[in-house]
């Protein structure tokens, strides 16, 4: 095995460095890269705007390496991979090479939706029952995965994929594959007002099987799901084929309005480039749904429509004074729910916004919904987190106060379907206006009512 796997990873290696080398040049980077103006023109940015100057490379860059699949084959990978492996010696029952079940759990990949281009995680366990004395070496079966999760995909799709391209490449006795999927929740700028539960992730359980796994309830299906037990999983949720419904919450906003044509068409050929038929059934209307969810970050004059509520809420309020012990003043609204787009890349980033403010009596003089509208205002909109942090403290000093402090918790879609693909980590922002900037004991009593478990981490 050894001199062929080495084979594999030189060709590996050399794929990827011309991938990278002709990169910048080629026509469908240069494609998307045109696509992507249209789009950032589409939103009312400058697209010569310091921030997202190079957001056109970068979102080609990542969705080039993002669906990467397409160029990929299954049996590169998979051929010369299978190596000799005694089955059990004398005696009844399956072990080793001959019918002893393998199980790689707890794989994480992530990969594009059809339906919206929003990229979803998947945490992924692959099962295989091997047969004529042979086994496969246990990357492989990642990067098997991998080659199908980096493609425009559905659930079911995925796991279908994967199960059949291991039949074929590995040819065993059977081959189970469960996909447990998280989906980011469907960015709308309106509901958002009305509906601040709308956070957290869509979860699905896709499963597919082949050969002895054929039958959702063989025996072997048993062993499968026992032993993914250990890890927490369960089969409660598993979505079945017969079900064909998509997950995506993009389909259920209803059909998508009169789309921009332009930006529906730049959406297309991005489709083309990526590898894909634009007119394949489920991405028909992926151009708009996409063009739907993508207009909520649109570089309106939102601050205007803010200030004017702000200023006529300021005339109103009672004057709050620094009587007493500061700290014990020290009041604050948490979890308001936030959503946002990276400037960078064009990703949603999502999570929770806590502020703390001083007021001698205890009360809010505005109540939260305006402070929530205040973190949806500066939300959607193309975005870094630090600058979104300033901007909440900074409107919110102007009805609660000259003591502020603000903690924004999210998740980047960014940091893990690209590049370094850090699932699971959470990016913290803080700004402090005021005596928080100067009182260290102020800032610690704030930040340790903020709660441990919040949805930014879910
Ligand atoms: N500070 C900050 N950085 C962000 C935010 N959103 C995205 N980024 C980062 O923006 C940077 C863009 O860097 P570039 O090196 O130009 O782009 P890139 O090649 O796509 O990024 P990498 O693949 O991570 O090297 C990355 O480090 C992102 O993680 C944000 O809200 N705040
Ligand atoms: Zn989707």
């Amino acid at each position: 095995m050894g001199a062929l796997d080495e084979g594999h990873y030189h060709a590996e290696i050399d794929n990827e460095v011309s991938f990278e080398l002709g990169f910048e040049s080629q026509p469908e980077t240069l494609a998307i890269q045109d696509a992507v103006r249209v789009l950032l023109q589409g939103l009312g940015e400058d697209i010569n705007r310091e921030g997202i100057k190079k957001t056109p490379f970068r979102v080609a860059k990542a969705l080039r390496q993002g669906t990467r699949g397409y160029k990929q084959k299954v049996n590169d990978i998979v051929h010369g991979a299978l190596f000799p492996e005694a089955g059990l010696e004398g005696g009844s029952g399956q072990a080793g090479g001959v019918g002893g079940l393998v199980i790689v759990r707890d794989l994480d990949l992530f990969s594009y939706c059809e339906s919206c281009l929003l990229p979803f995680q998947v945490k992924c366990h692959v099962g295989y029952v091997p047969s004529g004395k042979r086994v496969v070496g246990l990357s492989k079966l990642s990067r098997v995965a991998d080659i199908f999760a980096k493609r425009l995909q559905s659930p079911q799709r995925l796991a279908d994929e994967i199960c059949t391209a291991l039949q074929h490449g590995i040819k065993p006795t059977g081959v189970a594959v469960v996909l447990q999927c998280m989906h980011i929740h469907f960015p709308n700028f309106e509901s958002a007002f009305l509906d601040s539960t709308s956070q957290g992730w869509v979860k699905i359980t896709a499963t597919s099987g082949s050969g002895v796994f054929e039958d959702e309830n063989a025996d072997v299906w048993t062993d499968f799901w026992s032993l993914l037990k250990f890890r927490g999983i369960s089969i409660d949720n598993a979505h079945h084929r017969s079900s064909g419904q998509s997950w995506c919450p993009s389909q259920s906003c209803g059909m998508p309005g009169q789309a921009n044509s332009a930006m529906t068409n730049a959406v297309n050929s991005i489709l083309k480039s990526l590898g894909e038929d634009p007119l394949r059934e489920e991405l028909v209307e992926t151009p708009s749904r996409f063009v739907k969810w993508f207009m909520n970050f649109r570089n309106s004059n939102l601050e205007m429509k803010l200030n004017g509520f702000v200023r006529s809420r300021i005339d109103t309020r009672s004057p709050s004074g620094h009587g007493g012990n500061f700290n014990d003043g020290i009041c604050s609204e948490l979890n308001l729910s936030f959503w946002s787009q990276c400037e960078h890349h064009l990703l949603p980033f999502q999570g929770v916004v806590h502020v703390g403010y001083h007021s001698s009596d205890g009360v809010n003089p505005v109540g939260r919904p305006l402070v929530q509208s205040v973190v949806h205002f500066y939300g959607f909109k193309l975005q870094v987190q630090e600058r979104v942090t300033r901007q909440i403290a900074e409107t919110v000093s102007s009805f609660l106060g000259e003591d502020i402090i603000v903690v924004v918790e999210a998740n980047h879609t960014c940091m893990i379907s690209r590049g370094i693909e850090k699932f699971g980590s959470n990016t913290a922002t803080f700004a402090v206006l005021g005596r928080f900037s100067t009182d260290p004991v102020a800032r610690a009593k704030f930040l340790q009512s903020l709660p441990d478990s919040c949805s930014a981490r879910r």
